[in-house]
């Protein structure tokens, strides 16, 4: 077993900052040490925004920025390393989830591309770093994503209690760890993503802190119910997705039938999406005793108050009150992958991802011992 200190570094579909954390893991615990968030540059996430919806790139230019946010990732490690004092070689590895750029985890052709040279990430950290986690799913069939629910499995199952873990990021994803069954896990759509984007568009923020202003409008059924028609919300798991759909296109079409609607009211009724299609899953279910919520969405207490008024009975609260950091869940996440990678164990789960089999995730860049150079 590779026990010691990891740190895992992640990236997510909401392009807010590079999460990085420390982590002492073993085959019972992981126990977080320190945190770190760093900035994402303003141009480098435009380019991340344009690739990731499709818009017309090159090799030349999916190269450079596969390089900028490798530096990037390496610098962020090395920031949090100063932070905690803490030097490189006291770092086992490296889980670095890199920026996913594009998702197609249908077809017999399925593809996840995460960019962020992760030679760079090694050479300029010194560590071993895994990273290219969801391509070996894909090769057995599987949809390389989400991987998080055998890390809530790991950290969160309960013997008795129906729990489920739900993480609300740009894309929102649940983990369903029900006593007795395999775990299962999917995303359910849109999380915070079509909320940044309109409050981007319309009032230059962000994000809508607090969900201040969504409180202010007014669901809108008729576009509710229209957006709730897409077929990937009634989509049988396993399914995940991504920026590639759920995107400001897709919003524009929706609306386009629906012309008129203020501004304010559009991002109540995308708050109500969001709800809406997490809830008829955890319905769906057959429900739980604890739903744990983790994510940016955990710090938004609209997001938090519907989701507890449309789940009567189930106990809705952030994966903090149970000593999880909310911000810090996917973070480790790929730091425990790693550990479970270089321990020679398996990091997906079959039941979630739809893989033929377990397997070991993810690809190696190792580093020469200190005093080599
Ligand atoms: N105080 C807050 N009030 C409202 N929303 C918030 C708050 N803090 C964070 N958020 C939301 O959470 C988002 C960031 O969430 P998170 O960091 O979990 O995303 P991510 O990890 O990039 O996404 P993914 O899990 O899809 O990869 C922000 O863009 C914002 O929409
Ligand atoms: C392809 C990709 O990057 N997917 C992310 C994204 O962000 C949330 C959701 O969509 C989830 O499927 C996944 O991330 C988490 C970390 C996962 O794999 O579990």
């Amino acid at each position: 077993m590779k026990s010691g200190r990891y740190i895992g570094v992640m990236s997510g579909t909401s392009l807010d900052g590079i999460d990085v954390v420390l982590a002492a893991i073993d085959e019972r615990m992981v126990a977080q040490q320190a945190s770190y968030s760093h900035p994402m540059p303003i141009p480098i996430k435009e380019d991340i925004l344009a690739m990731c919806q499709g818009q017309q790139t090159t090799l030349s230019a999916v190269g450079r920025l596969d390089a900028q946010l490798g530096t990037l990732f390496g610098e962020a490690v090395m920031t949090l390393l100063k932070q905690a004092d803490v030097p490189a070689h006291a770092i086992t590895a490296i889980g670095c989830h890199g920026q996913t750029v594009w998702h197609e985890p249908e077809g017999e052709m399925r593809f996840s591309m995460q960019l962020g040279d992760n030679n760079r990430v090694a050479a300029l950290t010194n560590i071993t770093t895994v990273g290219d986690f969801r391509r070996r799913d894909m090769a057995y069939g599987g949809q390389g994503a989400p991987l998080v629910p055998a890390f809530h499995q790991a950290l969160l199952a309960h013997p008795t209690e129906r729990r489920m873990v739900l993480n609300i990021g740009g894309i929102a994803n649940l983990s369903l760890l029900l006593p007795g069954i395999a775990v299962r896990g999917f995303d359910t759509g849109p999380g915070n993503m079509l909320l940044d984007t309109w409050v981007w568009r319309h009032r230059a923020q962000p994000y809508d802190k607090g969900g201040q202003w969504a409180m202010e409008g007014r669901v809108c059924l008729p576009l509710l119910q229209r957006m709730l028609a897409d077929p990937y919300f009634v989509l049988p798991a396993p399914k995940s997705t991504g920026r590639e759909y759920f995107n400001a296109r897709w919003l524009d079409q929706q609306l386009a039938t629906l012309p008129g609607i203020s501004p304010v009211d559009v991002m109540a009724t995308l708050v109500e999406l969001t709800v809406t299609t997490i809830c008829e899953q955890v319905l769906l279910a057959g429900g739980c005793e604890r739903l744990l919520v983790c994510g940016g969405g955990a710090r938004n207490p609209l997001l938090m108050a519907r989701m507890s008024a449309l789940l009567p009975g189930i106990e809705v609260a952030s994966t903090d009150s149970f000593g999880v950091s909310g911000d810090d869940m996917e973070a480790l996440a790929f730091a425990w992958l790693a550990f479970r990678t270089l321990s020679g164990q398996p990091g997906n789960l079959p039941s979630v991802t739809g893989a033929r089999c377990e397997t070991l995730l993810g690809g190696i860049y190792p580093v020469l011992p200190l005093g080599h150079r």
